[in-house]
């Protein structure tokens, strides 16, 4: 993904929406789909970084989980984030919604469930909370609300980031660019937020300018 970089001039200067269609002609999750190697080293990746955000915002915000008894991990990879909310939480049942191909040879269990689907076409199953995107109507369902949980950058805050953080910082900045991604400060998000029907919302931040962001309907 980072050898792709040195081709960023060529995608400037053409009307390609992502650097990936540029470098191999299929956006980066078909891409992914068509090279099960890279799919799997980018599965591990994600499931890595998991597994520290997890860590952290079980650790740091537990009562964000406290009351749910169901939760939807919207993109939720291999499942990393959902097992480790069902070994803190056993009574939450988590269902991990991530594309048909990624989910496919994935085995759940009593508490986890996996299910294949395009989160901005298919139906997401109702639940207590949503972790990530395309979630306000899934968590109005049966008269009871929900929330959104979402784990991302909240760039711009006043805090110090030491060298390595901000090199960090710097990667994710172009990675999400030239994904079509976007990174957004506070305001941007309580923006987003107000746009798309939600009352209000609460940002924790959680390592660096990674926060943890509860969104209320
Ligand atoms: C940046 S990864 C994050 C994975 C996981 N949330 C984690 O933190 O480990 C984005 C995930 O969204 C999934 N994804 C991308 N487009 C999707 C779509 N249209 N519908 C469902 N899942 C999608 C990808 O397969 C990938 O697992």
């Amino acid at each position: 993904m980072v050898t792709s970089f040195s081709s960023m001039s060529t995608w400037f200067r053409n009307s390609d929406a992502t650097l990936s269609e540029t470098v191999g002609g299929s956006s980066f999750y078909d891409m992914l789909e068509h090279n099960p190697e890279m799919g799997h080293i980018f599965n591990e990746a994600m499931s890595n970084d998991s597994k520290i955000m997890a860590h952290l915002a079980l650790k740091h915000c537990k009562e964000v989980f406290e009351g749910l008894n169901s939760l939807v991990d919207l993109g939720g990879g291999t499942g990393s984030i959902a097992k480790a909310i069902t070994n803190s939480f056993p009574h939450i049942h988590c269902t991990v919604f991530d594309l048909p191909h990624v989910v496919a040879d994935l085995q759940g269990s009593e508490k986890l469930t996996f299910a294949g689907g395009n989160m901005f076409s298919d139906p997401i199953p109702p639940a207590d909370a949503i972790l990530l995107k395309n979630c306000r109507e899934a968590v109005l369902t049966n008269g009871k609300k929900g929330k959104v949980i979402i784990i991302e950058m909240v760039i711009g805050s006043p805090i110090n980031l030491d060298k390595v953080s901000y090199e960090l910082q710097l990667t994710y900045d172009i990675t999400m660019m030239t994904m079509s991604g976007k990174e957004r400060t506070a305001a941007e998000w309580k923006n987003l937020f107000k746009n798309a029907g939600f009352s209000h919302c609460k940002i924790t931040p959680l390592l660096g300018e990674k926060s943890l962001i509860e969104v209320f309907p």
